[in-house]
């Protein structure tokens, strides 16, 4: 079932109605609900679009053949039927459809994958479809290599579709703060690239949702004190509602212990202290080690757009202040 984000998608409609001018960069912090967002997002597509989507959640993808393999599907008739197909009634697409034939040239090279696919959203353009293109979790490719960085080839791609030639719609989603953080910084993106944050339910949603999923008002409460808006945690809330107090606590416990686990690391403690009055930390544009290390064990979400560090949830959150109360105790 899904649950509310009317705002959200009312801002990405409102997106699509513009020319294509920017890559739209679909991030927040772990589990908020960027793909299921994304997902119903193209499931209210109207038939002016055609939404192809891309995951690479999962995927290794050490060559350019592997990468290839991801982004295209294969379809058995020519490429004009897959054109007339996609006009008649198509609307959304795991992957690229393209016929074997194609497929093979690419894999091979002998077709430019970048040259391909202009002229393929342009035959979509032509007969009066919009393409949109999705990514999710882009950052897997990061170690590509092809003549270079291949992540960079990609970005001139999706810069071209955008800026250049309005011709189809660019949405990359990622929860790696540290992947965001490094495109935000990156000359060749800025003017061309925009941040759509998708956060975490707000309490009067999430006790809504609660609701919704048949919780009665205090337990709503108490989820709502342990998780925030975590939709996921919502979701098993309920699966364990026999037994709530329990299972709440046994989550705090193990994220207690991860950070339990690093926190005599050099510089961890210090980043944590920040957090035992504050619920956010200032970003400045650069982001120490204890931090780094804090974002790899998805303690810390890093949101340089808006300027901030702040726990990945509210979860996150309670599990320092415990942590830290710990490492006080055994000092003392
Ligand atoms: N709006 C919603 N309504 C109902 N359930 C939701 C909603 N958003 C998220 N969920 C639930 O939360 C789970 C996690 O959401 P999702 O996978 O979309 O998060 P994500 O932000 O893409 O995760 P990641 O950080 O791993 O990329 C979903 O499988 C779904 O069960």
């Amino acid at each position: 079932m899904f649950f509310d984000r009317e705002r959200e998608l009312k801002e990405l409609m409102n997106l699509i109605t513009y020319e294509p001018n920017m890559i739209i960069f679909v991030y927040g912090p772990i589990n908020s609900g960027k793909t299921t967002l994304m997902d119903e997002f193209i499931g209210r597509l109207s038939d002016k679009y055609v939404a192809f989507s891309i995951n690479l959640r999962g995927r290794f993808i050490p060559t350019y053949e592997e990468f290839i393999n991801v982004m295209f599907s294969i379809k058995k008739e020519s490429m004009a039927e897959i054109i007339s197909e996609i006009i008649k009634s198509g609307l959304a697409y795991r992957g690229i459809p393209v016929p074997e034939s194609i497929l093979r040239k690419l894999l091979k090279y002998e077709e430019d994958p970048f040259v391909f696919l202009e002229g393929y959203f342009n035959s979509l353009k032509e007969k009066g479809k919009i393409p949109i293109l999705i990514l999710d979790e882009l950052q897997v490719i990061g170690d590509l290599k092809v003549d270079g960085p291949f992540i960079y080839s990609l970005f001139n791609f999706f810069i071209r579709l955008t800026k250049e030639l309005h011709l189809a719609h660019v949405f990359v989603i990622t929860s790696d703060s540290l992947f965001l953080e490094k495109i935000y910084g990156e000359a060749m993106l800025y003017g061309r690239a925009d941040y759509f944050l998708v956060d975490d339910l707000d309490k009067t949603t999430t006790l809504k949702f609660l609701k919704e999923l048949g919780l009665e008002d205090e337990e709503a409460e108490f989820v709502w004190s342990y998780f925030g808006g975590k939709p996921v945690y919502l979701i098993e809330a309920v699966k364990h509602r026999e037994r709530l107090k329990e299972w709440c606590e046994k989550q705090l416990r193990i994220r207690t212990q991860m950070i339990n686990s690093i926190i005599d690391m050099p510089g961890i403690a210090d980043v944590l202290r920040e957090f035992l009055s504050k619920e956010s930390i200032p970003f400045d544009g650069k982001i120490s080690e204890p931090v780094r290390e804090l974002v790899r064990k998805n303690v810390l979400f890093v949101d340089p757009p808006n300027g901030v560090i702040r726990p990945q949830g509210r979860l996150e959150l309670l599990a320092i202040r415990n942590a830290l109360k710990r490492n006080t105790d055994l000092e003392s």
